[in-house]
């Protein structure tokens, strides 16, 4: 195993943080932790890459203990923060210079590893990290976190505030970097991510919610889930709320995604129940569910 994680929990003077965490990650895996902001994600970083001790529980990383061997730890992982890491002042090259230096390596000694997000940056290696954009900046700490040629890569929110298109560019990435051998933890709040790792876990609260694969979580799925469309979403939505045999009623995108308590549940009863409320160009359509619903669902109990 690259990771065990054995009933970690951790409070800030009264606040909990994290509850009785376990899991474990296979070397060479992409593990994903899911969840919104405060689920305690950071907090399990800062634990695993020898930041932070835990009050309860056990972890290893790439067999090290994370409290007694918290040395070997820091040698042999990269750890891209949420918050932006890098010195804003130094230069891309520079920062990159200063990260192979405090590991002991050169950038050409690992060069292999990065070439491919580096090229993309490379043609502002004279400009302040300061002054580059979300995309370049979080390349160029994915760069850092890499230069040291780590075992295991933990990335802490590492597409938030990155337009669409380089988020899709860095999954793409970090499949190759897996390929490579290398073991991956990634957090992130973007429920459309999760379906890219291999195993992911839910957390909120400072909890597990689930563990699985993203096909298996969302095979789980207990209810039968509908796409509901109308001429007003808030309409429709303060609609939905108020019908009686409603189970879950939350805005996907341009629909809303609806389940029913009932087991025999008939969209004809609920279309007319809409159209009585002088709702329009209705719309009634089963759909599959997505991590997203599966997360709601398990958020609710
Ligand atoms: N240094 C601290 N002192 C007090 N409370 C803290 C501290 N750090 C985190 N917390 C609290 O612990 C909980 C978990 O925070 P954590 O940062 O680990 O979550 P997260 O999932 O990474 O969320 P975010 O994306 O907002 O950072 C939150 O309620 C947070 O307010």
């Amino acid at each position: 195993m690259s990771i065990t994680v054995n009933h970690i929990g951790k409070s800030y003077k009264n606040i909990p943080a994290l509850h009785d965490i376990s899991f474990e990650v296979k070397e060479g895996e992409l593990f994903g932790l899911i969840g919104p902001d405060g689920a305690g994600k950071t907090s399990l970083f800062r634990i695993l890459t020898t930041l932070l001790i835990a009050n309860e529980g056990t972890a290893t990383v790439a067999g090290y203990d994370v409290v007694e061997d918290y040395k070997k730890i820091r040698n042999c992982v990269g750890y891209m923060p949420g918050k932006f890491s890098l010195y804003q002042d130094l230069t891309v090259q520079e920062n990159l210079k200063f990260f192979a230096t405090i590991f002991g390596t050169t950038i050409e000694e690992n060069y292999d590893l990065i070439r491919e997000i580096y090229v993309q940056i490379e043609p502002f290696k004279t400009r302040r990290a300061g002054k580059l954009s979300g995309g370049m900046k979080q390349k160029l700490a994915l760069c850092c976190a890499l230069i040291h040629k780590p075992k295991v890569l933990f990335l802490d929110e590492p597409t938030t505030g990155v337009d669409p298109v380089s988020r899709k560019e860095f999954w793409e990435m970090l499949k190759r970097l897996q390929l490579k051998g290398i073991t991956i933890l990634v957090s992130t709040p973007y429920m459309d991510e999760a379906a890219l790792c291999d195993r992911i876990a839910l957390l909120q609260d400072g909890k597990i919610l689930q563990i699985d694969t993203p096909e298996a979580i969302v095979k789980h799925y207990p209810k039968e889930i509908y796409n509901v469309g109308a001429h007003s979403m808030y309409e429709l939505i303060n609609s939905l709320k108020a019908y009686e045999h409603q189970h879950s009623v939350y805005p996907f995108g341009e629909y809303v995604h609806y389940t029913d308590k009932r087991s025999d549940f008939n969209p004809a009863d609920l279309k007319a129940y809409l159209a009585a409320k002088n709702l329009s160009e209705l719309t009634i359509e089963k759909t599959t569910a997505s991590i997203e619903d599966t997360f709601m669902e398990l958020a609710k109990k």
